[in-house]
């Protein structure tokens, strides 16, 4: 075990922050409770704001990106998870993350952000993984605020709302707060600021978490997010920020520097890289981590047979393909569950596709391609002969080229709305 040096962290550290950069490792998609701010349903390339990532990454692909950053940026001294959902809805792929960045970076800082409703369990081996910083939200300390904050919080499979979800979500935070800092780890809570919700009560969230030992808290500005409760909210102002900032001071040191980073942010924090690095990510995203034996085949939604050229929600059947010795090869062709089912098609055609590890389609609206992905379904959005994409999914090459019509969209929202609807 390597001594750490914990000065190097810009975001807790001011001074570092002209030399030591960070890099963001977008592995968490998933969330287990809803604030009513966050939306992580659109990633427009222009757009600066918490939650959203250009793609999602394996905990290999990870430190495959992770090692081409560096070779690019050697100043990059922190490694952190900030979602873009969070770290502790799937905990084993944080780990794993965490764990394999540890072995290949020993002297890397490892960082990550949690809404801390299920943090606690893992501290022990966070602490073993030599993880340094930790941040909390914590945007309410009263139930009565939280539950304006929170819509649900979901505690393995029991979903609760209102005032009990944001109880639960207090107590677990509160503990695990404590035990951060038994295990010696730096702890930061970020407070979302949201005028007449909580803009009152930050005070008491600095005193309660100064309280249990919280080092640092991060006063963050609410974005308001279109298609959220939260939307019509706006900012509060940088004077109102300043007297909450003062005032929480007086309790507990105050982060004023945050840059409301992006999930995949790189860099140091006002010098942000991540669009240099956009090509980058999505392209480890694309290269397949070792393809599992119960996932021989590729489905492939064609007209004709020859091109990727339909969009998956139009498809009335998929071509299933195999790779033998002699070559690709079209195993049969399946028939697409009848549209109308809602989110229910995509979980049926998940059932269809259940052996193959990939489907490759002209586009895919954002419901079908999570229910996908949740099964292990990669989809991948080209156009062009069917030839190349199975060359790329089986040969582990790169698919990025592949996802420019996806990426030119911009900030145009998918012209089939949440997905849902396509076809
Ligand atoms: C995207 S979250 C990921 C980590 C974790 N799920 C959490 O909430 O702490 C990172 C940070 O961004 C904050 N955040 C999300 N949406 C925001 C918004 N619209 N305005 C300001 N902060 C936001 C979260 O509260 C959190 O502190
Ligand atoms: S921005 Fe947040 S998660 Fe990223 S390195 Fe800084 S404190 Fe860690
Ligand atoms: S916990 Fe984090 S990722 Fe989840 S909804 Fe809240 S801000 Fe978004």
């Amino acid at each position: 075990m390597i001594t750490l040096d914990i000065s190097r962290h810009p975001c807790f550290n001011a001074t570092a922050k002209g030399h030591c950069g960070r890099v963001h490792l977008p592995v968490a998609k998933e969330c287990n409770i809803k604030c009513n701010y966050c939306n992580r349903k659109y990633d427009c390339v222009n757009e600066s704001r918490p939650g959203i990532s250009s793609a999602i990454l394996g905990p290999e692909q990870a430190v495959q990106y992770l090692q081409n950053v560096l070779r690019k940026l050697p100043n990059i001294t922190v490694a952190g998870i900030a979602g873009p959902g969070d770290a502790f809805a799937n905990p084993e792929k944080t780990l794993e993350t965490l764990s394999l960045v540890r072995q290949h970076f020993p002297s890397m800082l490892l960082c990550l952000a949690t809404n801390g409703l299920n943090v606690e369990p893992y501290v022990p081996a966070l602490a073993a993984l030599q993880v340094s910083h930790v941040t909390i939200t914590v945007n309410a300390v009263d139930p009565d605020i939280g539950a304006k904050i929170y819509r649900w919080v979901r505690d393995g499979k029991v979903v609760y709302r209102g005032r009990k979800g944001a109880e639960l979500l207090l107590k677990r935070q509160m503990s695990a707060i404590v035990a951060l800092k038994s295990a010696g780890i730096t702890v930061k809570v970020n407070t979302v600021v949201i005028p007449g919700i909580n803009d009152q009560h930050v005070c008491e969230v600095a005193a309660r978490v100064a309280e249990l030992g919280a080092d640092i808290q991060n006063c963050m500005i609410m974005h308001p997010n279109a298609g959220t409760p939260f939307e019509d909210i706006p900012e509060p102002s940088h004077e109102d920020m300043k007297i909450i900032r003062f005032q929480a001071e007086k309790m507990i040191p105050q982060m004023k520097h945050c840059a409301r980073c992006r999930a995949d942010a790189v860099g140091l924090l006002d010098q942000d890289c991540s669009e240099e690095f956009r090509d980058e990510l999505v392209s480890c995203a694309g290269k397949f981590q070792s393809a599992p034996s119960d996932k021989p085949y590729v489905a492939v939604a064609t007209l004709e047979g020859v091109l990727v050229n339909l969009h998956l929600g139009h498809a009335h059947e998929f071509h299933v393909w195999g790779k033998t010795d002699s070559g690709f090869q079209l195993i049969e062709k399946r028939p697409a569950p009848e549209p109308g089912l809602g989110a229910e098609r995509w979980t049926r055609l998940a059932e269809v596709l259940h052996d193959c590890r990939a489907v490759l389609v002209e586009n895919v609206g954002d419901t079908p391609r999570a229910v996908l992905s949740e099964h292990n379904i990669i989809p991948v959005e080209m156009t062009g002969l069917i030839e190349m994409g199975l060359e790329a999914v089986y040969n582990g090459s790169n698919l990025s080229a592949f996802k420019a019509r996806r990426k030119n969209k911009g900030c145009s929202r998918s012209a089939c709305g949440d997905g849902t609807g396509c076809g």
